[in-house]
């Protein structure tokens, strides 16, 4: 599939955005756990959560939906999982493979996870290391570093983890084994990644305690269903808040979206980039919502780093869109994290960017961004990654002339009607499917 986006006039209206994809993968992961059964609503039917929940069905969890966003989890109880028959398949998802792999170093039975040629790539290492300190036998290529992986889990014993690196996903897989440990397991991280697993898991029920930049679970807790309602994914919302904040005379208002403070760094950097946005909190909790409407005018070059990244990480990719129609210098350093993603997003970026006309300069954590180069649409290439290719789509609709995204059929991974939504705002954006 490709997109063709010609330059949009203006952006006007009021959308909302799918499903949190972070907080639709853990209500599946941690409903299957629990007793009882577990609602969701909103829930996030693109292809890594359907992923998730196809390798929790082969754990024999009996899962009814996604039907109008309502997804119903059998729960099975903490130790009633069962041995899969084939390998499980993770796809495109870092997080259904990491954090799976947490659950399945707690089971008492073989399992096999794999994953599309991207997700391959990708380090486990971080997740395989302190799994196997707690007692899970995890076989895999490159010493434990890459997919496919094989895990021969159960009689897991506590630990005290420093993680090397601000990941949510080391974090939740360290924690999710930690309820099938005796005692408290203690997760530290550099820096505070998303939270919504610690938050998830409270609310079911599990005794979490939180110090600092470190986080405990008890072993062996009783977990109860609870409904979940899933906000909108603030991640998928960025896309659209650019897109405002860079066309002319704009003002674009997404409904109904998550504003948990671990994921609004976006936010933060644009206001300090000179956007006018507007938020309004409707609901504080367990996970925090409301709307957030963006108006068009002028950007100004910012500086991102440290405790920030892990606030905006998913959102990299089109912070640094934004960086080029913004004038001046954006300098991104301590994001070396991004080379490790669906795609090496600061090579790709910077590669697909300058293809649009940008002055971008590659770091070996970061990139510089000398703004204020008028774009010209082209040809540009998404590989195959979901959110270059909606970053690279809106940066077309304020460049000069149409710009083609080739391979975007990855949009589906995370944000299903993204098309659909910058077309509700008034952009042209056609889709082609290529035989
Ligand atoms: O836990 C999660 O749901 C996620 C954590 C982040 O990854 P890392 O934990 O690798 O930083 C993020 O990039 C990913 O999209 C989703
Ligand atoms: C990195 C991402 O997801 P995951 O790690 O789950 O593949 C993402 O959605 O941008």
């Amino acid at each position: 599939m490709r997109l063709r986006v010609k330059p949009a006039r203006t952006l006007q209206g009021e959308v909302e955005v799918p499903g949190d994809k972070s907080i639709s993968h853990r209500a599946l992961m941690i409903g299957a756990i629990a007793e009882g059964e577990t609602v969701i609503e909103n829930f996030l039917a693109g292809e890594d959560c359907l992923a998730t929940l196809a390798c929790l069905r082969a754990l024999g969890v009996g899962i009814t939906g996604p039907e109008a966003g309502r997804v119903r989890v059998k729960g099975r109880g903490l130790h009633g999982l069962t041995e899969p028959a084939d390998i499980l398949d993770a796809k495109n998802s870092g997080t259904t493979m990491r954090l799976l792999l947490g659950i399945l170093a707690g089971q008492p039975f073989f399992s096999v996870i794999t994953g599309d040629a991207s997700l391959r790539r990708r380090p486990m290492g971080r997740v395989v290391r302190p799994l196997r300190a707690m007692g899970a036998q995890i076989m895999a290529r490159a010493g434990g570093e890459l997919a496919p992986l094989a895990v021969s889990g159960g009689g897991l014993k506590s630990i005290e983890f420093a993680s090397p690196v601000a990941s949510a996903q080391v974090k939740s897989a360290v924690l999710l084994a930690g309820l099938y440990a005796a005692g408290e397991t203690v997760v530290t991280e550099p820096a505070l990644s998303r939270d919504h697993t610690e938050r998830m898991l409270a609310l079911f029920g599990a005794p979490v305690r939180r110090d600092g930049l470190s986080v405990a679970v008890r072993g062996g807790p009783v977990l109860k269903a609870v409904p979940v309602r899933v906000p909108g994914d603030i991640s998928s919302a960025a896309f659209l808040l650019v897109a405002a904040c860079i066309v002319p005379d704009a003002a674009v208002t997404v409904k109904g979206v998550g504003l948990n403070p671990t994921r609004t760094g976006i936010l933060d950097v644009l206001q300090a980039m000179g956007a006018r946005i507007e938020v309004k909190v409707r609901d504080a909790g367990p996970e925090p919502w409301g709307d957030v409407t963006v108006y068009s005018g002028a950007l100004r070059g910012t500086e991102v780093g440290g405790e920030l990244i892990p606030r905006l990480i998913d959102e990299i990719p089109v912070l640094t869109v934004a960086a080029a129609y913004a004038a001046g210098e954006t300098v991104i350093r301590d994001a070396a994290e991004l080379k490790y993603k669906e795609s090496n997003r600061l090579r790709t970026m910077a590669v697909e960017l300058a293809r649009l006309g940008a002055d971008v300069e590659e770091l070996p954590d970061g990139l510089v961004i000398r703004g204020g180069k008028p774009l010209k649409g082209t040809m540009v290439e998404s590989y195959g990654d979901h959110r270059v290719a909606m970053a690279l789509a809106v940066a077309g609709l304020a460049a000069a002339g149409e710009t083609v995204v080739q391979d975007a059929g990855a949009i589906n991974v995370s944000f299903p009607g993204f098309v659909a939504a910058l077309t509700r705002l008034g952009a042209a954006v056609d889709t082609e499917i290529l035989a």
